[in-house]
């Protein structure tokens, strides 16, 4: 039976809650097409967004910047760790093809040409601090890496760096050191200005930015901030005043900036913002270079308009020698140093090092920077369905006739859970694993699972099926199925011609209980092979005896029937792989009308 002449019925689930789509609005051309890779080929087991090396050996974790030591003997513990500073890209890029994570800071670039050199092993990205500028997040999706982070460990040391920078450039701390180890003492010429009653406006209210206005109000200042994301009761709370960007850069006197670099921040003080500020302003940067347009900062300093910056960052690290903001005399300079206290790099080491050993061995990172985080409690209670999502992908694709190509995947989950109560996004995540990759040589995980359906034009849409009762389990069944398809195995179409299958979790155990409009119930475990015969006395015994004369071990068998004397579906499932010749005797048997094997 084909897809086209099954389409007239159409068959819809009751009361759906909610439908929703990962499509790509445009989809791409590129369609799945089968069989582009052996169903047979062994496939590393992946727990969620991770995998360990899949032949039980260590992994290895390449080190490519100064890690404290705390952080490199955590790492020890766990995996081969190659510690291998200063590398240059091309170095990088060819050791990274032997590397299961790899470590940086910011003086790393960790470009698309690192994923593709690595060839698919590359599965975590450390950043061991805050900026994530250095890393290209779209590739790192695009290619199934973790990238994480590790947020929190050198909040402090920047903002008492900030701190120190403020204090010092409102001094001249640097210029006059350097003037008296010249010979010189000149008392006069390096008066400055004091800090108490003046207004400072912290831009970017994050971590670092709190904790800079909380020093400042202790020195006396008035503090104003300026973050478009940030709450006003939490700026409240101790005592500052969230501001526009515009009054932010007209009432300063010192401007400290506190916000990551975005497309949305690069050069966000530039020739037009500096003509808006407060003529003789001071201003900080222990963000990031690329915030300030620096050639403009240049003219606003020969201008009068900026009368001192301090600067720990620039937008190319180390700035050049002669780089005349680096040179200018109202400039102080560090060379990015805000993180670098001894406390904050042992602190940053060990956040590191527990993020990338916990994402390695499949637990879901709380500092994932590119992947959806799950509450632990979440995962334990979805695992099963987890695992049963998968698999219901692997036997609808597998029940899906060379050469179609699947582009639209209907999802339906029933369950008595609200729908802000049940999160699908790793059930969505591992129905497009078990879709993709017994037809791909693509590695799908919960970080590029959408990003890989968008990119091969899988439509994939969920519908939540609200049923009454109480909702002790997150989930009664998972539907998977595709439409627009022929199949190799005509009793797995619906009425309205999509391949069918729906399963559920008994006790615990993954088991599929629908084949088209079969009811069967099998353990989703081992393989399955699935006979559509004419309902009749001895079947079950015929098929078990041909399976046992091959050593084939069957662990669960079940038929599903339209009606007695009528057509029924067995469902096998069977430990080991039958031979060729025991499914070809299988195929013989009379009353046998099709057959398909399938392995999960
Ligand atoms: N110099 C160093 O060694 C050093 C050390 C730590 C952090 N940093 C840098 O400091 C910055 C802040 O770090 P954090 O840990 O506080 O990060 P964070 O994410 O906690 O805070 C950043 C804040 O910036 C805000 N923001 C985003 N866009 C903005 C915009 N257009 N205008 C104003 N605010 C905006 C966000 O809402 C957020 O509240 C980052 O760029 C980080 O890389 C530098
Ligand atoms: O974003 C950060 O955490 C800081 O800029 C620190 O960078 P570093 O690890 O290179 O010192």
């Amino acid at each position: 039976m084909s897809a086209a002449a099954a389409s007239s019925a159409i068959s819809v689930a009751t009361n759906p809650l909610k439908t929703f789509s990962l499509s790509s609005r445009s989809p791409l051309p590129s369609a799945i097409s089968l069989p582009s890779r052996s169903l047979n080929t062994p496939r590393r087991r992946l727990v969620l967004v991770s995998c360990t090396a899949g032949d039980g050996s260590k992994p290895t974790i390449l080190v490519a910047e100064k890690l404290g030591e705390a952080g490199v003997k955590l790492l020890e513990g766990f995996a081969n760790v190659d510690c291998s500073y200063n590398m240059t890209p091309e170095e990088l890029n060819t050791k990274i093809s032997l590397c299961d994570a790899l470590i940086v800071r910011s003086g790393t670039k960790v470009g698309r040409e690192v994923f593709e050199s690595s060839r698919g092993r590359l599965k975590v990205v450390g950043r061991a601090g805050v900026g994530i500028d250095n890393v290209d997040l779209s590739a790192a999706t695009e290619f199934g890496c973790l990238v994480v982070n590790a947020p929190t460990a050198n909040t402090i040391a920047a903002a008492e760096h900030g701190i120190a920078l403020l204090a010092s450039m409102a001094r001249n701390v640097a210029q006059s050191d350097a003037s008296v180890k010249a010979g010189e003492w000149k008392r006069n010429k390096y008066v400055g200005v004091s800090l108490v009653g003046k207004t400072l406006a912290v831009m970017g209210f994050g971590k670092v930015g709190t904790e800079v206005a909380r020093r400042a109000k202790g020195l006396g200042m008035r503090v104003i901030a300026h973050d478009p994301y940030a709450p006003a009761d939490r700026a409240h709370a101790i005592g500052v005043e969230l501001v526009s960007f515009d009054e932010a850069l007209a009432t300063a006197d010192f401007i400290s900036l506190h916000m990551p670099l975005t497309p949305a921040t690069n050069k966000i003080l530039n020739d037009e913002t500096f003509a808006k500020m407060k003529k003789g302003v001071r201003i900080v940067n222990v963000a990031r270079g690329g915030v300030i347009d620096e050639d403009a900062l240049v003219r606003a300093l020969d201008a009068g308009i900026v009368s001192q910056a301090a600067l720990d960052v620039f937008t190319k690290e180390p700035p050049a020698k002669d780089s005349p903001l680096v040179q200018h005399e109202n400039v102080t300079v560090t060379p990015h140093l805000g993180a670098s206290t001894m406390e904050a790099q042992e602190g940053v080491a060990i956040e590191i090092a527990e993020a990338v050993v916990g994402a390695l061995n499949g637990e879901l990172a709380a500092t994932a920077v590119n992947a959806p985080m799950v509450s632990a409690e979440v995962l334990t209670e979805l695992k099963p369905y987890v695992i049963l999502a998968e698999k219901l992908g692997r036997l609808a694709v597998q029940l899906v006739a060379g050469g179609s190509g699947v582009k639209n995947v209907k999802v339906s989950y029933t369950s008595a859970r609200a729908t802000d109560d049940l999160d699908t996004r790793l059930l969505r995540a591992m129905i497009t694993k078990g879709i993709i990759e017994p037809i791909s040589d693509v590695y799908v995980n919960l970080v590029n699972a959408d990003f890989t359906a968008k990119q091969r034009g899988l439509r994939l849409s969920e519908e939540r099926v609200l049923l009454d009762g109480s909702p002790e389990n997150p989930l009664e069944t998972i539907t998977v199925q595709l439409g627009n398809v022929e199949s190799k195995f005509a009793s797995s179409l619906s009425e309205s011609g999509e391949v069918k299958v729906e399963g559920r979790v008994k006790d615990g155990i993954p088991h599929l209980t629908k084949v088209g409009s079969f009811e069967v119930d099998v353990t989703l475990e081992g393989s399955i092979i699935l006979c559509r015969q004419v309902d009749q006395p001895g079947m079950i015994g015929t098929v078990g005896s041909i399976l046992g004369e091959s050593n084939v071990n069957v662990n669960f068998m079940s038929v599903g029937r339209i009606a007695p004397r009528k057509q029924a579906i067995m469902a096998i499932g069977v430990d080991d792989q039958p031979s060729k010749e025991t499914l070809k005797k299988i195929g013989e048997i009379p009353a046998i009308e099709e057959f398909v094997f399938l392995k999960l």
